[in-house]
């Protein structure tokens, strides 16, 4: 088989996104872009080396474990080369350059950033050796290897953008949803961090019978209002019946911040992923801008937070040869 030389060099970006959006646990996410323009997502850079090597910077690095054996891009790096080399393919080495601008620990898909600009960025430098499918799951492979399960609901709106609905077969991992263009999502992180694994570990194991009655039509009726275009039908069943009665202990100041933003007329409020992150989801900008405002006073716990109104991202991470 023809080995593809690597040659230019590589940029590529991967949006925040918010896990779960409350009534999808594990099966819905979306990917953030925020209105100011700014770029709230990890960004790496890959160029042609002797060997492999990894250098990390940006707002986060410093919170990163120091040997870059246990960055999760190196194990992206590896794996990208074992699955090209079982296709026939030997690769050239290159150098990665990780720009870590995503709070670990967020609640914001930040190891999933991390693993879908890495893996995009590889597969534009390389060539596109591989496609959506066989990228998503590889995706999923390397996020589960970090938060001790296998679930896409970070990479999958990170890479693909929009708002996505799991799908899991071989051949559609991921089905992208319609989405209403005129919606706010505020999203604060309060600057602690809560371990993805460690709010896994704190859920039952097995969920009521009226709560699985709840959650499946929750989203089948969500879905449905997607569909027929109906925001109030959509809005209501924005409900989190699963993570968030055990989680919300993990977030100070949680309860409060759901109070005010309902009060001020928010359409949906709940935990980004396992926080904590919080969102609030408005349909007009100038209540968006007065929930922002509050929560940057209040939930927000020290000099890490930060929030930001945000729209879907509808182009998910982008990897273009430079
Ligand atoms: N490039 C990377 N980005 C983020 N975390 C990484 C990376 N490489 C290694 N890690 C490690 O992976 C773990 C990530 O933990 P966790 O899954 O809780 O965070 P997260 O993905 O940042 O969470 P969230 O999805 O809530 O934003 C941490 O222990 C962190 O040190
Ligand atoms: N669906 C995952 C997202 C983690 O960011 C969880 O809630 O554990």
């Amino acid at each position: 088989m023809d080995t593809p030389m690597p040659n230019a060099p590589v940029q590529a970006y991967a949006p925040a996104s918010i896990g779960n959006v409350s009534l999808g646990f594990d099966l819905l996410g979306a990917a953030l872009k925020p209105v100011d323009g700014s770029r709230l997502g990890d960004e790496v850079k890959i160029h042609p080396a002797g060997a492999f090597s990894l250098e990390v910077k940006g707002t986060f690095a410093h919170k990163l474990p120091a040997d870059s054996e246990e960055n999760i891009l190196t194990q992206c790096y590896r794996h990208y080369h074992n699955q090209a080399e079982q296709q026939g393919h030997q690769l050239e080495p290159c150098a990665m350059l990780l720009y870590k601008n995503l709070p670990i620990g967020s609640g914001l898909g930040s190891s999933a950033s991390s693993v879908v600009a890495a893996l995009d960025g590889l597969n534009t430098f390389y060539g596109e050796l591989f496609d959506q499918q066989r990228m998503l799951l590889m995706m999923g492979e390397l996020e589960g290897q970090i938060s001790g399960s296998v679930h896409y609901d970070n990479v999958a709106p990170c890479y693909l953008g929009g708002l996505v609905l799991m799908a899991e077969q071989a051949d559609n991992i991921a089905i992208n949803l319609p989405v209403f263009e005129d919606w706010y999502w505020v999203a604060c992180y309060s600057g602690i961090k809560v371990s993805t694994a460690e709010a896994r570990r704190i859920l039952p194991q097995q969920v009521a019978l009226k709560d699985t009655l709840t959650f499946g039509r929750q989203l089948g009726v969500f879905v449905h209002a997607l569909h027929s275009g109906d925001r109030k039908l959509a809005a209501a069943m924005m409900q989190d019946v699963i993570a968030e009665p055990y989680r919300k202990k993990l977030l100070p100041g949680f309860d409060e911040a759901r109070a005010f933003a309902i009060q001020q007329g928010a359409l949906a409020f709940g935990i980004s992923g396992s926080g904590p992150t919080v969102f609030a989801v408005c349909d007009d900008l100038a209540r968006a801008e007065k929930i922002n405002q509050w929560l940057s006073a209040h939930y927000i716990q020290n000099a890490d937070g930060f929030s930001h109104i945000c729209q879907l991202d509808p182009q998910g991470s982008t990897a273009k040869k430079v």
